[in-house]
């Protein structure tokens, strides 16, 4: 009798932020990046994608909702993933021909982010690494999150680096086919568990550039840029492993927010020019700058990715310092949650608090969160017993 069952497995996935920035192709097709980078892993209690993979033979063809909207999956990203994704269960099936045969079935991926998608809050690289990581347990993939860092990489770059948790670096490679451009556990979350990151959402609109056509436009056009891929990242990724394997907060975040700068100076050596910051992310930098100035060493690092969104990382010890000069400008916003009570306002002596004014209009909503783990399996399927999205 033909095997109608439908097979399902469910994962979350995490967001990453990197520290030193991915930003220019050698290969589009296969995202094979012009230098290396690194990340943190965000805390999926706070910012995750949670999806749900489905095959079966009644399938008639391979669907994607995200957030309930069906999606476009001819696109070669996607394509890819699943073709990938298939081969390494067909090579299962080969050598054990009493497995079902998953591999020639299409499938159903359903999938929520819990936070705003494409508004530069990573949203792309925690929704392929959820899709890889569904779609490995569901063909029951005995491949290390290394190895399938390589496929979901082709999904999104930025995607590779948010099947591990804790501080990850995804190694450029050189090899032509992109086999040796990977993601890699630096150190686990566990080894620098008081890294917080307190995000402040500027714009949770689409972006104008997408990180996709900008890097390409930045290849083209910026000398800059190569000066950056070839001399400075590779120093800065030795530089940011050693910070992060002593747990050195200065040097972590002097680099963080030095290699931020450049990937903006980059942007804005591209021509055109793309501009992602705005003057509220201009006045987030300018406040961090004045805590760290008071505080006579670099307590806080500010990050910011293609968005105007501002990701401040600093240890929970000097939470007190940082969230108690943010309070007073972004209390009225969404986000605080507890720390609204336990967080007192704070502006330290021969502090211009004049600096953070613009943050009072300018920020829409707070994110607190901190260093996290990677996917986690669940049992909580997306999928119901037709194969098509649960009703809410
Ligand atoms: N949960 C998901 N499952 C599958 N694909 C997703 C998911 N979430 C986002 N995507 C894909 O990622 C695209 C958004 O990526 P994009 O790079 O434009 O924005 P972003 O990831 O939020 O920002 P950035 O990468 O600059 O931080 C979506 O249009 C969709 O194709
Ligand atoms: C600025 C960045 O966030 C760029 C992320 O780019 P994507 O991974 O979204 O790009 P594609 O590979 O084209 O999907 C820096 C980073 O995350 O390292």
């Amino acid at each position: 009798m033909a095997d109608s069952k439908i097979y399902t497995a469910s994962t979350t996935a995490p967001v990453n932020i990197a520290v030193i920035k991915y930003w220019g192709k050698r290969d589009t097709k296969l995202n094979l990046p012009t230098n290396s980078s690194l990340s943190v892993t965000l805390s999926q209690s706070d910012l995750r994608t949670h999806t749900s993979a489905a095959c079966s033979s009644i399938f008639t063809e391979n669907r994607l909702y995200l957030n309930r909207e069906p999606q476009d999956v001819s696109g070669a990203r996607q394509q890819a993933c699943f073709r990938e994704l298939r081969v390494l269960r067909a090579a299962l099936e080969a050598a054990d021909p009493t497995l079902p045969k998953l591999s020639t079935y299409n499938v159903h991926i359903v999938s929520e982010n819990n936070f705003p998608t494409a508004a530069g809050l990573a949203s792309s690289a925690a929704g392929f690494a959820a899709l890889v990581r569904a779609l490995a347990d569901l063909y029951c993939l005995q491949n290390t999150p290394t190895e399938l860092s390589r496929i979901a990489r082709q999904g999104s770059g930025s995607a590779c680096r948010s099947l591990f948790g804790g501080y990850v670096a995804w190694e450029q490679g050189h090899a032509a086919d992109g086999s040796d451009s990977l993601a890699v556990q630096v150190a686990p979350a566990s080894h620098w568990p008081g890294m917080r990151a307190a995000i402040l959402v500027v714009s949770a609109a689409k972006k104008d550039v997408s990180s996709t056509s900008g890097m390409q436009a930045t290849v083209a056009t910026s000398g800059l840029f190569r000066h950056r891929a070839e001399v400075v990242v590779p120093a800065r990724m030795e530089a940011m492993k050693a910070a992060i394997q002593k747990r050195n907060f200065e040097a972590f975040a002097e680099l963080t927010m030095a290699d931020s700068n450049q990937f903006h100076a980059v942007c804005l050596d591209t021509l055109p020019p793309i501009f992602y910051l705005n003057d509220v992310s201009r006045a987030a930098i300018r406040v961090v700058e004045e805590i760290n100035r008071v505080a006579g060493k670099s307590i806080a690092a500010y990050t910011f990715d293609a968005g105007p969104n501002c990701v401040i990382y600093y240890e929970q010890e000097n939470e007190a310092a940082i969230l108690g000069v943010l309070k007073p400008y972004t209390s009225g916003v969404s986000g605080w949650g507890d720390r609204r009570e336990t967080v007192h306002a704070r502006i330290p002596e021969g502090f211009n608090a004049a600096l953070c004014e613009p943050l009072k209009e300018g920020v829409s909503r707070v994110i607190l969160t901190g260093v996290g783990e990677g996917p986690v399996k669940t049992e909580e399927s997306l999928i119901g017993a037709d194969g098509l999205p649960l009703a809410l």
